[in-house]
Parts: C-alpha cells; structure tokens; sequence
C-alpha cells in the first residue's frame, strides 16, 4: 500500500510513526489494529494511548493509505477530522483489514514524486508545475486555462500566511465557494484572520457607495431608451467600453477626457476611430444617467476611493484578475501592507469581450508600485497548463481554437500564449449533429429533463429560436456562461449566426497551421481593427467550448464552415443515441435553481422554478403590513375572540410584551399565562415540525418553494431552528433554504435558536451545539462609520452580537422598565453560563473576557480591531450601536430598524397600594419609560450624540 501524508501533519513529532508507516504499507492492518471510526476515516495504533488518523483512497490499482491527523492520548473529541463531539469507544468500533482499500474512492490523478496531498473539498496531489509554484515565495503571478487549478493550488498557499490576509475576486459566487473550499475539512489557523470579499465588498470595506452598483441589465435598459446609431447598438459592447478603456484603464483619472479618448490607439478601445466621438457623447449621458438614478460604477468609486484606501493586509490574493481593471487592482495592492506581498491568477483567454486587460498591464502596474523599493524579483508570472477539469476530447478542441487564434490574431501576450495539457479524470466526445428536426426531437427528449445539459448561444437574441426546439431552462447566451459548467452542452447555431466572421477568422488556415507549440507572436497587422473585432468571436468559441466537462456537441443550419473543419468537425451525426439521456430528480433541479441564482442568472432560475418544480405561492396570509394592523384591529378595538388568539400567538412568537400587555388588558385571558399559551401554540402550528420523519414539511416545501412563509413570516429553517430539529434543519439547508433570511423581528434562523437558547437552559445545552454548527453564517455584514465589516463567526464579538440583538426581546424592555438599565457583561455572562463547551470555551464565559470585548468594541475606544459594535450607555452597560447597520437580504437597514423598539416591553404588574386610598400603577411609569428609550434609540440612530440627551437616572 502507497503511503501519503497530508502537508499538514508534521510526522517529525509523532512517535512511532515509522513502525506504524511500515505496517500500513505491508498491508498489516492487524498488526497496526486499524479500526474503522468514521466515514473513509480510519485509525491505527502508534502505542498504548496515542493514535494516527488515515484514509484510503485508489489509484490506478494501487491501494493508498493518507496519513490525516494525530490523535495523542486517545482525544478523539479534539479531531479536526471527525465530527466535533463525537464520542469513540475503542471496544466496540470494527476491525478493518487492507482489503477496504479497494472499495475506497479512486484518486483521480497522482503525482508519483510526491508523497505529500493537500486537502480542500477533496484530496489533491499536485503535479510538477502546481509544485513547483507551491514552493515559490510571493509576489507571483499565476495564469492558467480554466480548470488548470489555480483556485486550488491559490487556496493552498493562502494557508501558510499568517496575518491579515485577503482573498478578492469579482464575482460573489466564486468566493462564496473559495472560502467553503478553504474551510472544508475543518481547517483553521490561529494566527490568521481571512477576509474573503468579492470586489464590489471590498469596495464597501473602504467606504460603502452611494446607491447600487450598475449592472449590465439595468445598462442595456438605459441604453435601450437612448437613439443608438446602428453602429453601437451592441449595449453590452458599449457598456465594456466605458468600463475598460474610458474607465478603469488608467488609474491616474476617474475616467479620459474626450480628447484622450479619441487619441486612444486601435488596440485600446473597441471602436474605430469615426465612431468614438458618439460613443463620448453616450459616456457623458451615462455619468448623468448614474447621477441621477442613484447608481455607482465601481470604476470611478475605485478612483475615488484611491485617496482613502490604507495598508492593512499582510497577503492579498486576486483570483480571476482578468475581470478588473487597473484602477480596480491598483486599489486592492494598495491595501497591502508590504507592495510584494500578492497573489494574482486569471487566465486572458476567458475574456469575451476585449476588456483590454492583459497581464503587461498587470506587471507595469505592479512595477510603478514598486518604483522605489529596487531589487525586488522581476520575474513574477509562472504558468500552469494543465487541466483536471475538462475530458481530453474537449481540451483537444480548445487547443485547436487556440491555436487558430494564435495563427490569426498573434498572441494575446506573451503570458497567455501555451496549450493545454489533458489531465482530464474522464473520456468525452465532441461531435457535430444534423440541423433536423428529427435530431432535435430526439434530443430534446434526452435532454429536456436534464440538469447536466446545456445550450449555449453566441447573441441573447437566438436563445428564443433555441426554445421552439427544446425545453431544457439551462438556455445561455455567451455573457451567462462564463463561469458556468455543464457534463454536456450543446452549441446552437454558434458559428452560423455569424458566418461571415468566422469565415473570416477561418480565412486561409491549413491544418499545417495548427501543429506544434505556440509561439509568442505579434498580430499580423496592427493597424486592421476588424481583427480586434474578430476576436471577441474567437475568445466567444473557446469559453463556449471550454464550458462542456465532458461532452462537446455542435448544431449548425450551415455545417460546411471552414472553421468547423480546421476543428476536426467534418462529419455529421444523424443518430443522438451516443447522447446520455438522464433524467434529474427534482432534487437536483432545485439545486441547479440554486446555484443559478447565486451566480445571477435569474431568468433560467426563474424557468426551473416555474416549469419544472412548478412551484406555487402558499394559500394563506402572511400577517405583516396591512393584515397584522387589521388583526390588531379586530383584536383589541373589536375584542374579536379568534382575533385575539390569533395575535396572541404573534405577541407569543415575537416576545411582543406590550402586544401581549394590550391583549390581556383587553381580556384575553390566555395571554396572561404565556407557557403554557406557548406550549399549545407550538402544538398547534409546529408539531410536523418536532417529529422525527418530517415528511410533511418537506412536501410543503416542495408546493412552496424552500423558503416559504407560514402565517407568522417564518421560514420552515426558522421554525426547525426555533424547535431545535437538527434532522430537519439538515434536510433544508440540503435544499438548500438560506440561512439569511429574517423574521419579523429581524433574527434570522440562527439567531432564533439562540433566542431560544438564550431563554431555557435545556435547550441550550441538548440542542443549540448541533444546530449552532448547521446555522450560523459563516459571518455577518455590518456597516460602522460608513464602511463594511464582515464579522466572522469565528470571532467572540459574532456571538456578542447575536445575543445582543436578542436580548433587545428578552431583557432590554424588562431592565429599562424596571431599573433604567440596559444590557451589561453580565446579562451575558447569564446567557453564556448555559452554553456548552464546544459552542463557548469557559474562558470565554467569564465576566471579565466579556466586560473587555464590550469594552474593546466601544464605539469611541481607540482600537485598532474595534468593531464599533457597543455604545456605552453608561459605565458597565451597553447597546447595540444605533449607528450600525446590518445587511439584510441585501440591503442594508439600520439596526434598530431591523430590531423593532415598538416591541420593548415590561410585564404587567400589580398596582401597589397603601393606605386606603392610594395607588402606583408601575406600569405606566414602565411604558413612559420605554417611550423615552424609543425616542432616544431614534435619536442615536439619526445621528445625536449621546451626551446631547437627557438619560433618566437609575430608579
Ligand atoms: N493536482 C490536482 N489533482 C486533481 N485535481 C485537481 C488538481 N488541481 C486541481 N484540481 C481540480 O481541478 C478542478 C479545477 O481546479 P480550479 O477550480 O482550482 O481551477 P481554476 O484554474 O481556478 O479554474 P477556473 O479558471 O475555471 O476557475 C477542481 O475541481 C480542482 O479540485
């Protein structure tokens, strides 16, 4: 058996490592006692009491063991590698011999020189090339084709950096999915604290812009309304124009003057000469455009933002840099704190429409930094040219079109001039297909019910043709595809829609143009602009091509084209039969729903939502807005009897105190024993919610959509969350229902089940662990003295936070009413005492730790890690900052516009009497009380000081 360990294991400290080593790799599972204790997690015995973490894994017909963890003195509870919390009783778990490993899951690729694996979602050995920069220190520039691992080898080295660090790309879905890849396994490292930020968070961590950032779709809806000469009625071309030669290119200027821009030469703009003066014109409308409807481009706030940006990473990583633009990257590497301290990666092949990046533009950027910091390395850039994504067959194809575009045009640069070479896990086809009906039916009907199917266009505009033959959502035009994948994709009239061009590209090539290595090469002839023009067709192709995982097919009207031929596609199929006819479960259609939204493609989200998971909107009322006013209503002014149940059952949900003092002044008897109103309440509307096979939730679920409201405005996550079902809870996050979503009272699920936590011991101890590692965002966007700050879950002040916005229900109105006090370290050193361990180390409970990270995070305390989030309201007692702003399903709203002091109550108490004849009615005094609160919270949120009002002393 192969042995091979995971970097991170320093087997220099285990002892008895080699013996055990030696066994493994004879097949001796006995005399190594390896026990079977988790799913693919093995252990094996170094001595009396310490023991060694391993998997095993295939390749190529070898067994593999991968050395994992050290677990010393039997501690398996402190295991990153199995679950947190598990309880191991080594008599009783399952021998297990060599012979497991060949059930085990197979490698796909293994670097034979290497006897270490790296570890994100998965096992990853890398190659020489991924080594070999693995080794290299910073700064470093990383190209690579798509699927060539630069994410991954990126991620990998990111963890050996300690400090501040960054990871920074444009699109929100690829650092969604980095920061899972990077924590996946339980990896952590004390001495770091990650920011993973798309562009436009970034942008907010130096100052939150005005208004919303303009998008290509409300631009192509502007452009639309303007009398676009036919020359530039391409919106999305001129929206790239503005955003990457009149903006963006040079950092220098917010944007170039008229005179400037048509000076530009041919290669830096995507219009001729004649046109550009119209197209400066539309630019000037376009800043008024923005102006005016209250958009921003970040262009020109990353211009502006240029004098406020400060040092304050140790390590920045840029993934796919080809998708900003100078003035955008001149931003991020100045938020380093050493100039050299950065990782770059992209690929300028994956551009569809000319942006002008190149990586020249990369490296001359990088050297005006450094101008006066000499003898720093010159040769930055290091390639990797494999591909573990894509099969053989579709790499084949894509090096053709590289090769062809390289023929034709010259090289990009010289950075983005190789091939690719295959390493691709499986075997594939690329083939072209009749234009008949009869294929099309048949393909239809193999593909329509398929999430691992998709149809690529080159114009939106053929998209509808596309829909008279096929009934697949997963319909593309080029600007949707990028960053997309599918196992199978179908090119729809790709090259007939624009014959002419690519005939024109095609021109003259032999298949003698297309061998050998490319050679770095400038264009033919730099002056002809329609080459620039051709371009975008060309780069169009290979992202199309390159989006296929496996199976490449081609439907074309006209399939005699040259191009096709010089890609090897000559012959053409009649019979789909080779076409993998599947058909997805619902299941899989949801996530496929999913996964489109979080990376903007509403409109084929929309058509599965629709048209295959045929979802519906609930029946029922929600009651916020105008329904919960008309129930109060009935409730209160017209004591309705069902009414006042109703509302009851709100004020008990939302710890609606003066809701539930109005109702028992107004007689409804019930509201004035809570528990046990509560406990009916909960069997009434929850009970499909506590059992153990919640089948029925799940179907409503799938009539609804995830994350449907029920009468209350909770989610079914909320109400899981709030019973403490963890089954349940699992079951909807796997389809995916979103953790961000808030209540009525502004908590979302996580925070209702500390809500819960906060409120009975029991819970907190038997169920919050579970659910806690299931719930809780991985951070939380909050907005202090203008800027974004991403609050990590790993750090004390998250869970602050949290409780602190709880409490608002629980405590605030109570303390205020009672004694004029607010919340102080120890309301939550209280709360703190009934959490588990594993959720807060006892260190973290005691008062004093709490009074100092209240402390820390006061608004006025000069801190360098102060995250604003406390306003000491007097010594030793505290609220949430009014000034703090939360995101909330992307929007940010003011916290106590989230939180909702209207709510603030006090329990109704007894009238104290003495004498004969006189009476205190406390509950007055209480609500005067909570009113000056209120208008104080008002006042603070809108921007007066706290020193400008008059606080009531404490009774
Ligand atoms: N050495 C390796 N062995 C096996 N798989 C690998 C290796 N390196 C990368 N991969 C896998 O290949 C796939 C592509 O890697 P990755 O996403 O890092 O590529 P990329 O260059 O960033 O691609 P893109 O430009 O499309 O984002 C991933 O599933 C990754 O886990």
């Amino acid at each position: 058996m192969r042995i091979l360990t995971y970097r991170g294991l320093d087997t220099a400290a285990i002892p008895g490592i080699d013996k055990l080593t030696d066994r493994l790799a004879a097949d001796d599972f006995r005399s190594a006692d390896v026990k079977k204790v988790g799913d693919n997690l093995y252990r094996a015995r170094l001595d009396r009491s310490n023991r060694l973490l391993f998997s095993l894994y295939r390749h190529q017909g070898e067994r593999c063991a991968l050395l994992l963890e050290y677990i010393p003195s039997h501690a398996y509870e402190k295991s990153r590698f199995l679950a947190r919390g598990v309880d191991i009783d080594e008599a009783r778990i399952p021998a297990a011999d060599a012979e497991a490993a060949d059930a085990a899951p197979e490698l796909p690729y293994l670097n034979p020189a290497l006897p270490r694996f790296h570890l994100l979602d998965k096992v990853l050995s890398f190659d020489d090339d991924q080594e070999h920069i693995y080794q290299q220190p910073p700064p470093l520039v990383i190209i690579g084709s798509a699927g060539s691992g630069k994410t991954a080898l990126t991620l990998e080295k990111m963890k050996d950096a300690a400090g501040d660090v960054l990871y920074v790309t444009r699109s929100p879905f690829l650092v969604q999915n980095a920061r899972d890849l990077y924590y996946a396994n339980g990896w952590q490292r004390d001495d770091q604290d990650v920011d993973f930020l798309s562009f436009r968070e970034y942008l907010e961590s130096i100052q939150v812009p005005d208004g919303k950032e303009i998008t290509a779709r409300a631009f192509a809806g502007w452009a639309a309304r303007q009398r676009l000469p036919k020359a530039l009625k391409d919106s999305q071309q001129l929206f790239e124009e503005f955003q990457g030669a009149i903006t963006g290119a040079d950092p220098a200027q917010a944007y170039l003057s008229r005179d400037a821009y048509l000076a530009l030469g041919v290669k830096q703009s995507i219009y001729p000469q004649e046109t550009r003066a119209e197209v400066y014109d539309l630019f000037e409308k376009y800043l008024r455009f923005l102006d005016e409807q209250g958009w921003f481009d970040a262009n020109l706030v990353s211009h502006a933002w240029l004098s406020r940006v400060t040092p304050r990473y140790d390590w920045v990583v840029v993934d796919e840099v080809q998708d900003l633009t100078n003035v955008q990257l001149l931003l991020i590497l100045k938020s380093l704190r050493a100039a050299e301290h950065f990782l770059l990666c992209g690929d300028a092949n994956q551009i569809v429409h000319p942006n002008f990046f190149s990586w020249s533009k990369v490296k001359s950027l990088f050297w005006q930094q450094q101008a006066d910091s000499p003898g720093t390395p010159t040769d930055l850039v290091r390639i990797l040219n494999a591909n573990f994504r894509n099969s053989p067959q579709v790499t084949e194809t894509a090096n053709r079109l590289l090769h062809i575009k390289h023929a034709r045009f010259g090289s990009v640069d010289r950075e983005s001039n190789y091939l690719v070479r295959s390493c691709g896990p499986t075997q594939g086809r690329v083939g072209l297909l009749q234009d008949s009906e009869r294929v099309k039916r048949d393909l239809d009907q193999r593909t329509a019910a398929s999430t691992r199917f998709a149809i690529l266009v080159l114009h939106p505009e053929q998209k509808s043709e596309v829909r008279k033959f096929f009934r697949t959502p997963l319909v593309f035009s080029i600007h949707e595809a990028k960053g997309l994948e599918y196992e199978n994709v179908l090119l729809y009239g790709f090259l007939s829609s624009e014959e002419k061009r690519f005939r024109d590209i095609a021109a003259d090539l032999t298949e003698a143009d297309l061998q050998g290595e490319l050679r770095y090469a400038r264009a033919r002839d730099k002056g002809d602009k329609s080459l620039e023009i051709y371009k975008f067709y060309i780069n169009a192709l290979y992202v199309a091509v390159t989006r296929a995982v496996r199976n490449l097919y081609l439907i074309e009207p006209r399939p005699k084209q040259h191009l096709l031929a010089l890609l090897g596609l000559t012959e053409v199929h009649e019979g789909v039969d080779d076409v993998e006819a599947t058909t997805s479960s619902l299941e899989e259609w949801r996530h496929e729903a999913h996964r489109l939204e979080l990376q903007g493609k509403e409109e084929q989200a929309a058509e599965i939502r629709e048209q295959i998971l045929k979802q519906r909107t609930p029946p029922w009322t929600v009651l916020r807005g105008e329904a919960l006013e008309t129930l109060k209503q009935k409730a209160l002014e017209r004591g309705e009897k069902k009414a006042g149940i109703a509302l009851m059952e709100y004020a008990l949900i939302y710890y609606d105190q003066r809701l539930l003092n109005a109702l028992i002044q107004s007689g409804v008897k019930a509201a004035k024993q809570p528990d046990k109103a509560l406990a009916t309440l909960e069997k009434k509307h929850y009970l499909p919610y506590t059992l153990k096979h919640p089948g029925g939730v799940l179907r409503e679920t799938e009539q609804y959509g995830v994350d449907f409201r029920n009468v209350f405005d909770q989610t079914p996550l909320m109400v899981a969350s709030r019973m403490g079902n963890a089954d349940l809870i699992e079951a909807l996050l796997d389809r995916d229902a979103d953790t961000n979503l808030v209540d009525a009272n502004g908590l979302n699920a996580f925070q209702i089940a500390l809500e819960r936590a906060c409120a009975d011991e029991r819970f907190a101890r038997r169920r919050l662990p579970a659910v806690y590692e299931r719930l809780a965002p991985p951070s939380m966007d909050i907005q202090v003295d203008g800027r974004l700050v991403k609050l990590d879950r790993r750090l004390m002040e998250y869970l602050m936070l949290c409780i602190a916005m709880v409490l608002f229900y629980q405590r605030l109105g109570e303390n205020y009413a009672t004694r004029a006090a607010l919340l102080s370290a120890a309301d939550f050193e209280e709360i703190l005492a009934q959490f588990p361990e594993s959720i807060v180390p006892v260190r973290r409970k005691k008062r004093q730790y709490i009074s100092s990270i209240l402390a820390k995070n006061e608004i006025d305390r000069d801190d360098p890690y102060n995250r604003k989030l406390f306003l000491r309201w007097r010594r030793g007692e505290y609220i949430i900052n009014p000034r703090l702003s939360l995101r909330i399903e992307g929007d940010w709203r003011r916290i106590y516009d989230v939180l909702s002091p209207q709510r603030l109550g006090a329990q109704l108490r007894d009238p104290l009497r003495w004498r004969q004849h006189l009476v205190h009615d406390p509950n007055a005094a209480a609500e005067q009380a909570l009113d000056s609160l209120r208008a104080h919270l008002q006042a603070l949120s809108d921007g007066r000081k706290l020193a400008e009002l008059s606080r009531g002393s404490r009774r």
